[in-house]
């Protein structure tokens, strides 16, 4: 790198239009750099959630039609104002649930082996998504063990692109993927993965939850058959925020899974019918009620994004932040290795930082004012998340880790110390 000083990255602070944006969140005195398992609050989104609890003071249950904006149809209103970041139509978006419900209700719904019996997944995934995909594949009395066929690893980090390929033929009746890789921030290429899906007759559906909000996506345009994500990492939407969920418009009226009467649609829920009429739009995955206070921060978050510019202005910053961080460990972290694919069509919004102590150093780093998280087995996870993070925070970091290996001060510490 041509300039490894704390100076160069106050230069490259003072050039970024994103600077003012991050005025508007409460930092912590930590450099935090985990936002990649929950962002930081914003004042918007605390605004936003104050105004509901003004409203639910004000007029109980009258707000569900005269709060402004009304409580009843706030999980579309949301999903309409969530579609651009993903690439989907308005109708095609509902904010609902959590992820791991909505992996439960879009597989249970989308699974027909008539289209192939076996599931495409890979050996990297977050766990709660084959937690809730064997407990689908169970609930329809197959066994996931001859259903999930799962793409190995061949180097522990990443997937082979052409291993997931390889995978899916005539068999396959859905391939289920993240679309970033939660431990060494991998980004797979859901086009090329959507199209061999289709090819092969199968159901293409992705997990979002390391991209939203730092990757743009063309959802609809690829013609990605359903998609789920998370709003609280780097849509800084609150902890357990609700849910977000993609169909495409060619599976509407479907019934979903988990039917509930918050997904009927919204001309006849108060008639009150025992049978349930799916909404005519991805609203029809909602469950029950909208829980509007883990929603509504989510309003004042994405104002933020907004103003910042939009997803593709995130990610740009995100790959000048993680370049950045990349670069200072190639020249003063001998000992580290970088886990995370180098090319920037393959990576995410975090950076894995590899060392056989990770535990311990993260550990270390913590009491030193450095918020990073752990992954088994050797991974330090680093997020510049971009609407909040700076130049100068991660040449602190970096410094800080110097710091940490040069002297051995992990060593002070027992292994096991973390669990977030
Ligand atoms: C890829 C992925 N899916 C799902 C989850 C979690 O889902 P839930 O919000 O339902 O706990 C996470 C992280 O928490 C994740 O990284
Ligand atoms: N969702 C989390 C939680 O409720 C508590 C602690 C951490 C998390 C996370 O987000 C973990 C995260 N998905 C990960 O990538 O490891």
């Amino acid at each position: 790198m041509d300039d490894p000083s704390l100076a160069d990255a106050r230069e490259r602070d003072a050039a970024d239009p994103l600077s003012e944006v991050r005025d508007r969140f409460f930092l912590p005195d930590d450099l935090y750099m985990d936002g990649n398992s929950l962002g930081l609050l914003s004042a918007d989104a605390e605004a936003a959630l104050d105004r509901v609890v003004e409203e639910w003071r004000a007029l109980a249950i009258r707000g569900w039609t005269d709060a402004d904006p009304e409580w009843f149809s706030y999980g579309e209103r949301l999903g309409a104002r969530v579609a651009p970041l993903v690439g989907a139509r308005e109708e095609e978006v509902v904010v609902a649930n959590s992820t791991t419900v909505n992996i439960h209700t879009l597989v249970g719904t989308f699974y027909d082996p008539s289209r192939g019996s076996k599931i495409v997944v890979d050996a990297l995934d977050f766990p709660t998504d084959h937690y809730a995909i064997r407990a689908q594949l169970r609930s329809r009395g197959v066994d996931p063990e001859d259903a999930l066929r799962v793409v190995e690893s061949r180097d522990g980090r990443t997937v082979a692109r052409e291993d997931v390929l390889d995978a899916i033929d005539d068999d396959v009746g859905m391939v289920f993927l993240p679309s970033v890789l939660y431990r060494s921030g991998q980004l797979f290429d859901i086009e090329a993965i959507t199209e061999a899906a289709h090819d092969a007759g199968a159901l293409a559906g992705f997990d979002l939850a390391h991209s939203v909000g730092v990757v743009p996506h063309s959802l609809s345009e690829v013609g990605v058959d359903f998609a789920v994500w998370c709003h609280y990492k780097y849509l800084n939407a609150g902890p357990g925020a609700l849910a977000g969920l993609y169909v495409n418009e060619r599976h509407f009226g479907v019934t979903p899974h988990l039917a509930g009467w918050w997904g009927n649609d919204k001309e006849t829920q108060f008639d009150m019918a025992m049978t349930y009429d799916p909404a005519p739009h991805a609203g029809a995955f909602q469950v029950g009620t909208v829980p509007v206070l883990a929603a509504a921060p989510l309003d004042g978050a994405l104002d933020v994004l907004d103003d910042a510019g939009g997803v593709e202005v995130a990610r740009e910053k995100s790959l000048a932040l993680t370049d950045y961080l990349v670069d200072l460990v190639d020249a003063r972290l001998p000992e580290c290795e970088i886990g995370t694919p180098r090319a920037h069509e393959e990576r995410g919004g975090h950076v894995a930082v590899e060392h056989p102590e990770a535990d311990r150093v993260s550990e270390a780093l913590r009491d030193r004012g450095v918020v990073v998280d752990y992954r088994p087995p050797n991974v330090v996870r680093v997020c510049p998340a971009p609407l909040y993070t700076r130049f100068e925070d991660v040449w602190r970091v970096i410094d800080r880790l110097e710091t940490v290996l040069d002297e051995r001060l992990y060593e002070d510490y027992s292994v096991g110390g973390g669990v977030t």
